[in-house]
């Protein structure tokens, strides 16, 4: 195993059944392997329905693999207990108000960690770790706390998200295109947060169908089609001499933003 290896993926596939009586298969994830180690960010890269969102899910375990396994630092992940597991491992999703219950306030989301996590840890240094982990986040409790998620936009809502995750000092964060609903700065705030959070050791696997994003933040890409790993390499590698046509075939979709339309 190399060193400080954390997640590995080995061969994992996830087939659902579909069709109006479930009669029917179709294979979203097949036989995937790639892994992501402390303090490196990995994207997974795909068009839609390529198999990036299965894939997250089955790492938080809200959904289980068929076939293959997948582990942290060598442990089945199924077979931990899974408070212990998510102590390690959470995820941020796109769309951030769908993870909040609308009817509490946003400190709910931290008094609910030191419940179910910290129950004997005093108030008082509880609330120096959130205001601590705020900071991190650039956000202030005092702006945001009392706030009822509808009052704070997707921005403060992610980061909020993230701030819970480094509360609870986790190894690895999974970030399914949480960005795809920020506005352009807001979206480079984002991800300069999760850059600083990964030369603190956190590892990321970032799911995104942007390249651009990917070669903005990853060290490592994981190119998916149809389920399956197309290309898996160093960014640089992937981006500048891409091996499979699927992935140039990508490359060549995004817009070059130094080139004006010449039009059809
Ligand atoms: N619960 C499910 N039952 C049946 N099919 C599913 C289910 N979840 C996903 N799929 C199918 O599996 C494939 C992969 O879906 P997935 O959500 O992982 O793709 P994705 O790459 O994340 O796409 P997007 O970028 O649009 O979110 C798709 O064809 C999808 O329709």
């Amino acid at each position: 195993m190399l060193e400080g290896m954390m997640l590995k993926l080995q061969e994992v596939s996830k087939v659902f059944r579909v069709g109006a009586f479930g009669g029917k298969t179709m294979t979203a994830v097949d036989e995937v392997s790639f892994e992501v180690a402390r303090g490196e960010v990995v994207s997974l890269i795909g068009e839609s329905g390529s198999g990036k969102s299965t894939i997250g899910k089955m790492v938080l375990r809200l959904m289980s693999a068929q076939k293959g396994t997948i582990t942290v630092d060598g442990d089945d992940i199924t077979k931990l207990e899974k408070r212990a597991y998510y102590r390690k491992i959470q995820g941020v999703f796109q769309d951030p108000f769908s993870s909040y219950n609308p009817i509490f306030k946003a400190d709910r989301v931290f008094s609910m960690i030191k419940e179910v996590y910290f129950p004997k840890e005093p108030d008082r240094i509880w609330r120096d770790k959130v205001a601590s982990a705020l900071n991190d986040v650039r956000l202030e409790a005092g702006q945001v706390l009392n706030k009822f998620p509808h009052q704070l936009s997707g921005g403060q809502l992610q980061r909020l998200l993230i701030a819970r995750a480094l509360l609870l000092d986790i190894d690895l964060l999974v970030a399914d295109e949480i960005t795809s609903m920020l506005d352009a700065s807001t979206r480079i705030d984002v991800l300069n947060l999760l850059a600083d959070l990964k030369s603190r050791g956190l590892g990321v696997l970032f799911i995104t169908h942007d390249l651009a994003l990917g070669n903005y933040i990853s060290e490592r890409t994981v190119v998916l089609h149809q389920g399956r790993i197309v290309e898996y390499g160093p960014t640089e590698k992937v981006f500048e001499t891409p091996e499979h046509a699927y992935t140039r075939k990508l490359l060549a979709s995004v817009p070059q933003l130094h080139r004006k339309w010449e039009g059809v």
